[in-house]
């Protein structure tokens, strides 16, 4: 079995890859860093840390690279004979990946059995936003043919791992903690029993169970501790003014998903308290900036802030730290990180109201605005 991956970096080298790699599938890593590609072919291997009291580690071997654009012609042809195609680049860039995906979609032989592709993004339905990306690039006949073929399954991925800042540009340190939800039924492949995969039949409650409780919760814990200016999420979680309010704005992401999804109220509890303790982990340095990262990503409408507070207001209830969070998130001004300066010209040049209105997508007139502004 053979897996084409794209996104070479923290999730893709500490998650997707090393747990394909364990079920068997020979990896192929795509990527546009050229250093981390050349090292992956020179070495063929990379380890992983586990941070953890225990600790451990784990050998990843066999893997191959190529860079996603200088190779394409060899990657088009690796995707012709992959059984399964997997992402971690980040959801702004999927559309860039797309027709070099659908090229390769294009030249599978014609008795070439079936694939899939999985986008594994911190966002709500990834892989049908790749689907789209990949159909525009292609005829409605060459479609025909590609989505006869192709299963593009959903994905709900859960693993903290850091910016890395080791001497060994491919080691990589994660948390033990992982969880990897796909959406079974969208499979058309043989990729049904991937060993730590966990399959269901409708990914919506899963993804915005972590999305808006992890991620939720990390953008809580990293945007107030930037405004106590703290360093990292550890610390964040060690201010007792943060920690409250991480605390306080699971509670209200609580209210909306046991009301939405009927999640039992105790076992949701327990999933925010075992969250809590992985922010807290000691052996691990998660930077405020990489959590914080893509402020406007994160204020979108179907984001881990906008969705649940508006998922709130639906429900007829008032947000408060949803509310607080949004607003510290505003403030968010970090100077590598492309759109937390964009947010800030944008505030600069239409003032908040008209920032808010174009980064969430919600009407001037929605309570969520008004409370805001
Ligand atoms: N790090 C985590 O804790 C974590 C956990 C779960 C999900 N995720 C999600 O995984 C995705 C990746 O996150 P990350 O933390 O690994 O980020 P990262 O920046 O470490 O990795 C992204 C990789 O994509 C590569 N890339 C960029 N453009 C590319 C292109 N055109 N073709 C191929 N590769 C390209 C980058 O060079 C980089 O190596 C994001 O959607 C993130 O939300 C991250
Ligand atoms: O990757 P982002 O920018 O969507 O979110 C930052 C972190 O919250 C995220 O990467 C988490 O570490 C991860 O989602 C844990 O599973």
């Amino acid at each position: 079995m053979k897996a084409v991956h794209f996104g070479a970096g923290n999730i893709g080298r500490g998650f997707i890859g090393a747990l394909l790699s364990r079920a068997g599938y020979e990896v192929i890593f795509a990527d546009v860093n050229d250093a981390v590609i050349t090292e992956i072919n020179k070495r063929g291997e990379y380890t992983v840390t586990i941070a953890s009291e225990q600790g451990g580690q784990e050998h990843v071997t066999g893997v191959r690279g190529l860079h996603s654009n200088h190779d394409e012609d060899a990657l088009v042809k690796e995707i012709a004979t992959a059984d399964l195609i997997t992402t971690a680049v980040g959801p702004a860039v999927l559309k860039f990946i797309a027709p070099t995906l659908a090229k390769g979609l294009k030249a599978r032989a014609a008795d070439a059995k079936p694939l899939d592709v999985i986008a594994c993004e911190n966002a709500i339905r990834a892989t049908s936003m790749l689907k789209e990306y990949t159909k525009d690039q292609v005829s409605e006949d060459e479609w025909a043919e590609i989505s006869h073929k192709t299963g593009f399954a959903d994905a709900a991925v859960d693993r903290i791992v850091p910016n890395q800042k080791n001497e060994d540009i491919l080691a990589v340190s994660v948390e033990p903690f992982f969880e990897w939800v796909v959406e079974k039924p969208s499979l058309k492949g043989d990729n049904t029993a991937i060993e730590g995969v966990t399959y269901v039949d409708d990914l919506i409650p899963f993804i915005e169970r972590k999305l808006f409780t992890v991620n939720t919760g990390h953008a809580l814990a990293a945007y107030f501790g930037y405004e106590n200016g703290l360093t990292t999420i550890k610390e964040a979680m060690e201010d007792a003014e943060v920690y409250q309010k991480v605390q306080d704005g699971l509670n209200e992401t609580k209210q909306v998903l046991v009301e939405e999804y009927g999640f039992d109220q105790s076992e949701h509890e327990a999933y925010i308290t075992k969250i809590i303790g992985r922010f807290q982990n000691p052996y691990l340095s998660d930077e405020i900036v990489r959590v914080g990262r893509g402020p406007i990503r994160k204020l979108g409408f179907d984001d881990r802030l906008i969705k649940p507070a508006r998922m709130l207001f639906d429900q007829g209830h008032v947000p408060t730290v949803l509310l607080q969070v949004i607003e510290a998130a505003l403030h968010f001004d970090v100077a590598d990180d492309t759109e937390s300066q964009e947010l800030q010209k944008l505030l600069k040049e239409k003032g908040k109201k008209e920032t808010l209105i174009q980064v969430t997508g919600l009407q001037e007139n929605h309570p969520l605005i008004q409370a805001l502004i």
